[in-house]
């Protein structure tokens, strides 16, 4: 790689994750956020399934590609001690993506949290407003509504008996409330409820919830017994995570990406003949090719309707193993521009997060990843 690409690259390294957290505030700031916040889904596939559970997808295909393009012919030494650093930066940034996301130690929060409950947030329990209708802000949507509202009613029910007479009461207001709201057919009819009435609710069940399902302190227990996390400052963890993934990824790109572009580019048209495979199965190519022979009509429709998806199915496969056992720098990329792109939602999406936490949370990522890879930037030589 020319000292010119390597500065390049260098930029790029650096420069991506904040630019592209900029970039979501400039969408937001011309008028197209709305749109794409319309397309973010808390509870949906990609982000349930793959950026909340990033960090492992990340670990699978970065080490997978700095082992598959480790092999530099003999240079056993020098590729070993690539694999050894690599291998370093790998356990520090997963040490600090456990410390900042998911727990210090048994019983004690991730930093992202212990920062938020040390400014004053709290597992709050808003679920009613003044007009007894429940909170929009509380859950955020139809479905975790719903369910933090059967929860917190299954709590009150196993736990609400036998109290003293004015326990029993409210005890008998939030018990029926929480039903009407559940079975509650139109959300906007007028309940015959005062603030004060309201208020006195949301305090029993936050002092219910506190007292048999706590200590709530951290955003995960929260969360899962239906509290709303408000309050204090937040760091953004998908900020976080995506910054750390997308630091990681790249800076150990820098390491075998050159080998690995060589190797793409070598096999260039093999690449080629396995993607245009995939398009030349279409029916009508198939009928033209069984024209003109002595072949039945069952036999030129079979060739023309069930061999095509077949052959269309073998040749995905076949392309899926050569980039997934030959090429898996192209999965990386793919993730890469993933991480990327949930970032660039998570910055767009400003219910979620003020922008003093979506920069808290990209600094905490941002300040450890450049210093493990400035700190071995001499010995990031590509292979
Ligand atoms: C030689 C040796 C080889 C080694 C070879 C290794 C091989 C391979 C071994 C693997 C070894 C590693 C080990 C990893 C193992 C795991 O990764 S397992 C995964 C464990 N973690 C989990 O299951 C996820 C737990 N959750 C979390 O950690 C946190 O939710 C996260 C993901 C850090 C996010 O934090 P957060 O504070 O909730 O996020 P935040 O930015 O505050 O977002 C606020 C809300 O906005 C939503 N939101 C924000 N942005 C978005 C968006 N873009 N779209 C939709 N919703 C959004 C969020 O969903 C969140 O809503 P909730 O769902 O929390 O109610």
């Amino acid at each position: 790689m020319t000292k010119m690409s390597s500065k390049c690259f260098n930029a790029i390294h650096l420069l991506i994750c904040p630019l592209t957290v900029l970039l979501g505030y400039l969408i937001n700031a011309y008028g197209y956020g709305a749109a794409l916040q319309a397309t973010l889904n808390k509870d949906g596939l990609v982000n349930a399934m793959f950026v909340k559970k990033g960090w492992f997808w990340t670990s699978l295909v970065g080490w997978w590609c700095i082992i598959r393009y480790r092999a530099v012919p003999g240079a056993a030494g020098r590729d070993r001690r690539h694999i050894a650093r690599s291998f370093k930066r790998y356990a520090i940034l997963t040490l600090w993506w456990y410390l900042f996301t998911q727990g210090i130690w048994f019983g004690v929060g991730p930093i992202m949290d212990l920062v938020f409950v040390y400014t004053g947030g709290h597992c709050h329990y808003d679920v009613f407003d003044g007009t007894g209708h429940v909170n929009k802000h509380f859950q955020g949507s139809v479905t975790r509504t719903h369910r933090a509202l059967t929860l917190i009613q299954n709590v009150l029910t196993l736990h609400g008996q036998h109290q003293e007479h004015h326990q029993q009461q409210l005890w008998d207001r939030s018990i029926g409330s929480i039903k009407d709201a559940l079975h509650a057919t139109d959300a906007s009819a007028p309940k015959n409820a005062t603030l004060s009435a309201a208020a006195a609710i949301n305090t029993f069940i936050h002092d219910q919830m506190h007292r048999w399902q706590g200590p709530l302190t951290t955003s995960a227990q929260c969360r899962r017994f239906g509290g709303h996390w408000a309050g204090g400052h937040d760091p953004s963890g998908h900020v976080f995570l995506a910054t750390l993934m997308c630091m990681f990824l790249l800076g150990e790109l820098r390491v075998f990406g050159r080998r690995a572009l060589a190797h793409l580019y070598a096999q260039k048209w093999l690449l080629l003949r396995l993607v245009t495979r995939l398009f030349d199965t279409g029916p009508i190519w198939t009928w033209r090719r069984c024209g003109g022979g002595s072949m039945s009509c069952g036999a030129r429709l079979w060739r023309a309707l069930v061999e095509p998806p077949a052959a269309c199915a073998a040749a995905l496969l076949r392309l899926t193993q050569c980039i997934a056992c030959d090429h898996p720098v192209v999965i990386l990329v793919a993730l890469l521009v993933t991480w990327l792109w949930q970032l660039l939602l998570t910055a767009v999406a400003s219910r979620f997060h003020t922008v003093r936490e979506h920069i808290s949370g990209l600094l905490a990522a941002y300040i450890v990843t450049g210093v493990v890879y400035a700190r071995d930037a001499a010995a990031l030589r590509p292979l």
